[in-house]
């Protein structure tokens, strides 16, 4: 077992005090978040809210009930993971393809828990992991346009199709130095279904896991 991989599984420990007895819980994607979902059959909980159709294979395979978030209400928690996450927990998400579907069960949430290990923490968002934006397909190369007038390089990600049914451009050199205004900016864009950059809807609580323990960062 990789080091990384205990501190994914060490910080997927430790979101479990934030989860309750009865409760519908929202549900992030990712191999963090994998740790997590395997913890959950030992608890009691009503039913969970997927961030994606990966995420809600695996809960219903461990016979947890899946619940549509339009019947959910608003959701207490949502635990999830993150690419890269900033000292104001701002963060980029969507290297899996799921940012659309866990913003809006983020934005549904009234707590959001974090869980990375070490390497996702940077001190500028964007420098080396690209920007995920999920985009129309009919739209693709019109966005592309205006995502390199923002002096951004966007790389389609080939052979993927999110759970909406739309593609993916991974935007590098992006100026992400004030993720809301960037976040804004994006979602202007005529054609962008949504993007990575969640400072909006950015973590409360974040576990961080390394080689000495996992930290609690409160926003
Ligand atoms: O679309 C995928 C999600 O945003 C994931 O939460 C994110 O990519 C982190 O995944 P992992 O825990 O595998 O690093």
């Amino acid at each position: 077992m990789s080091d990384q991989h205990a501190q994914k599984q060490a910080a997927a420990k430790a979101a479990l005090r934030y989860i309750e007895d009865d409760m519908i819980l929202g549900v992030g994607t990712g191999s963090t978040v994998n740790c997590l979902i395997e913890l959950l059959p030992s608890l009691r909980l009503t039913g969970a809210v997927a961030s994606s159709q990966v995420t809600e294979d695996k809960l219903r395979a461990l016979g947890i009930e899946i619940v549509d978030l339009n019947f959910a209400g608003t959701l207490d928690v949502y635990i999830d993971g993150a690419d890269e996450v900033n000292a104001d927990l701002q963060l980029i998400k969507g290297g899996g393809g799921a940012l659309t579907r866990e913003k809006i069960v983020a934005a549904a949430s009234n707590k959001f828990v974090c869980m990375v290990d070490d390497s996702k923490m940077v001190e500028f968002l964007g420098r080396e992991f690209p920007v995920p934006i999920e985009v129309l397909p009919q739209a693709r190369s019109y966005v592309a346009r205006q995502l390199a007038q923002l002096g951004g390089e966007p790389v389609y990600r080939e052979n993927f199709v999110t759970d909406y049914g739309n593609v993916i451009l991974d935007t590098y050199d992006l100026d992400v130095s004030n993720p809301l205004a960037l976040e804004q900016q994006l979602n202007n864009i005529v054609g962008v279904v949504c993007n990575g950059v969640f400072a909006a809807n950015q973590a409360d609580i974040l576990l961080k896991a390394g080689s000495n323990g996992v930290k609690k960062i409160m926003r």
